[in-house]
């Protein structure tokens, strides 16, 4: 059942902590003297203690003074401050990549102090490390490398896969971001420059889920790219070749997917920025035989969902009226058809009524219009979404944005098509006819310049009532009068990492729909009801590890629940199911890894 119980508060825990930890056990590390310095695994630059460096013939590597931890941080966050008043007034995209530089160069040499700043500064550094600046870092790739990260498999590795996995150095692996590169963001094709999306998503599975980032590894899979721009790019870093197509791709996702599951039976695969083709295709291929999930597809869905869910709750209305809202989703890909088809059958959940009735209440339109029966060639996937003609009186197939916004004085306007600006002024205004007392737009397209509006722009011509939503953040809107219009982020980062965790510390060797299921109700109802009434339907990015927790408990109470559980470590089936929820939430909570200064202890 959908319940609307307050979770615990939000609150920054990571912050109110922040130099209190434990003292941590132990670390064995196999390594000595300068190696140990080149290792950001394990360097501490000046914070080894004398003792240590003794131990690890470190002494006469490093400055004799040693630097506490406390330190080290506020040097950083002082540079950092330095940086942001040096460039002011600079171009924006020069001033995103210079901040993306310094934490950059910090990951590359010190993962402790880096991932503490990262924790502490989430809600200030997502945008550097995550959408949207990840996406010019993205478009530059071959103009910023400067060491590599992850691993690259590419279509001339097929044969060598199950060998060439055992390259990378870590024993166990516990979470793999894998894309193709296809569709980054809403930027397209970016072929081997996509590897940023990876790693910045394994970024937020570490700051926020707290997995372990020795244990996480960013995968690119290069079978070429079908961006001319960069095969003419003679500094381009991938296959120079077009895109492997039909069985040959697949060939090569298949031997990747085996090789991975060879070495860590365990590991959980998340499919990332595929185009929509592959994106379904792999899943259908492999979400029985692995444990895997989209996150475009299936992440979107259950955020979406909680946000369309808090906008019934916004106008001051039971859930039961969620079969009753009218909905417009534009852009029918791999996000937008997800998101349908969990909302519908989150509907048909509610309302008792079938799927087939559930459908009624929405629209999708893609890059021709409004989909109807009556479109030649329509595609399969969106076949099932498709409006009968007979229902849509004053409407025909392939109707513009603006017609069907007309027409159907929808409460919920969602965007997941990739092209900035598409809800224009004119589009907007329409808006103020929605039937809706307080209509929602959802511009959740990534990065910032293919949202399909600002926030500035929605609250001016869609009017102040509006509760809005966009995949990258904007700033909140400065109403006049005091008055302030609330911009969430509508971004499956409050939902992939705890998708993750809780996966992972289930034990499960499958994720099921019932587990994301889980994951979608535990967001929806996270947010108190003063908060949804003032049209705030997320939390803020600073509670991330917080809803993280809640996230994460729901997927492990669904495997159990399921009878998939097999346990982690030391806890097993049993344990995990006779823990209670708050329990549950507990042992999610202890199970994050906290960046802190371990001993480090030689062995041979
Ligand atoms: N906020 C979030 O958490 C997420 C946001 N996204 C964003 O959603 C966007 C789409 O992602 P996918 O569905 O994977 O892409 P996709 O390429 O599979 O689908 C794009 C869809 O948009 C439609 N479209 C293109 N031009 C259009 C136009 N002028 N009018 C109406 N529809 C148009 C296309 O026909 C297609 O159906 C991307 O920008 C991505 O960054 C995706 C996943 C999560
Ligand atoms: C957020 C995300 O996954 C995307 O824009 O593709
Ligand atoms: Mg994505």
């Amino acid at each position: 059942m959908w319940k609307f119980a307050r979770f615990a508060a939000a609150s920054n825990a990571a912050g109110s902590r922040r130099f209190s930890a434990a003292i941590p056990g132990p670390c064995i590390v196999h390594k000595r003297g300068a190696d140990i310095l080149h290792d950001p695994w394990f360097n501490k630059d000046t914070g080894f203690p004398l003792t240590e460096r003794d131990r690890l013939g470190l002494r006469g590597l490093l400055p004799p003074r040693v630097i506490s931890f406390e330190q080290q941080y506020d040097r950083f966050m002082n540079s950092f401050r330095s940086l942001e008043n040096n460039t002011q007034g600079q171009p924006d995209k020069f001033v995103s990549l210079a901040k993306w530089r310094i934490l950059n160069r910090l990951h590359d040499r010190n993962e402790t102090l880096y991932y503490r700043v990262l924790i502490d500064n989430i809600k200030e550094f997502a945008p550097i490390i995550y959408t949207p600046t990840v996406g010019l870092v993205c478009q530059n790739y071959s103009g910023l490398f400067r060491r590599p990260r992850g691993m690259y498999f590419s279509a001339k590795d097929k044969g060598e896969m199950m060998s060439m996995i055992y390259n990378w150095p870590a024993h166990q692996v516990d979470m793999i971001v894998l894309t193709d590169g296809s569709r980054i963001l809403g930027l397209g094709d970016l072929g081997v420059q996509g590897i940023g999306i990876p790693i910045g998503k394994l970024d937020v599975y570490v700051a926020a889920a707290g997995i372990n980032p020795q244990r996480i590894l960013p995968v690119m899979l290069d079978v070429g790219t079908n961006n001319q721009k960069l095969l003419e790019d003679s500094l381009y870093l991938g296959l120079r070749q077009p895109r492997l197509e039909g069985e040959e791709y697949l060939s090569i996702v298949d031997e990747f997917m085996e090789a991975v599951h060879a070495r860590w039976p365990k590991a959980i695969v998340q499919f990332e920025d595929f185009q929509m083709k592959w994106a379904f295709e792999t899943l259908e291929r492999y979400h029985k035989r692995f444990c895997m999930f989209n996150d475009d597809i299936q992440g979107t869905a259950g955020v979406a969902l909680a946000g369309l869910l808090g906008t019934v709750r916004a106008q001051g209305r039971p859930l039961t009226d969620f079969v009753n809202q009218k909905i417009v989703v534009v852009g029918a890909g791999s996000a937008g058809l997800g998101v349908l088809k969990m909302a519908i059958q989150a509907v048909a959940k509610i309302s008792g009524c079938s799927e087939i009735a559930a459908k009624s209440q929405f629209y999708l339109i893609d890059k021709d219009g409004l989909v109807t029966t009556e479109r030649n060639n329509l595609a399969p996937t969106a076949a099932p979404f498709a409006k009968n003609p007979r229902d849509i009186e004053g409407l025909s197939e392939g109707a513009s944005i603006i017609e069907v916004v007309n027409n159907v004085k929808p409460h919920v306007l969602l965007g997941l098509s990739g092209v900035g600006g598409i809800f224009n002024e004119e589009v907007l205004k329409a808006m103020r006819e929605s039937v809706s007392t307080k209509p929602a737009i959802f511009a959740m397209s990534n990065p910032t310049m293919n949202a399909e509006c600002t926030a500035i722009d929605a609250y001016k011509y869609a009017g102040e009532n509006i509760v809005f939503a966009s995949g990258s953040p904007f700033e909140n809107v400065d109403l006049g009068n005091g008055k302030v219009g609330h911009v969430n982020q509508a971004n499956n980062m409050y939902l992939f990492p705890g998708i993750g965790l809780g996966t992972l510390l289930s034990g499960a060797h499958l994720i099921t729909d019932g587990m994301l299921q889980a994951a979608a109700e535990c967001l929806a109802s996270y947010m108190a009801e003063e908060d949804i009434l003032n049209g705030v339907l997320y939390p803020s990015v600073d509670s991330i590890r917080d809803v993280t927790a809640e996230v994460g408990a729901a997927v492990l109470r669904a495997a159990v629940e399921e009878e998939l559980a097999e346990g982690h470590g030391d806890v097993g089936p049993k344990e995990l199911s006779h823990m209670s929820k708050d329990e549950t939430v507990e042992y999610v909570r202890s199970n994050m890894w906290y960046p802190v200064y371990s001993p480090l202890v030689h062995e041979k």
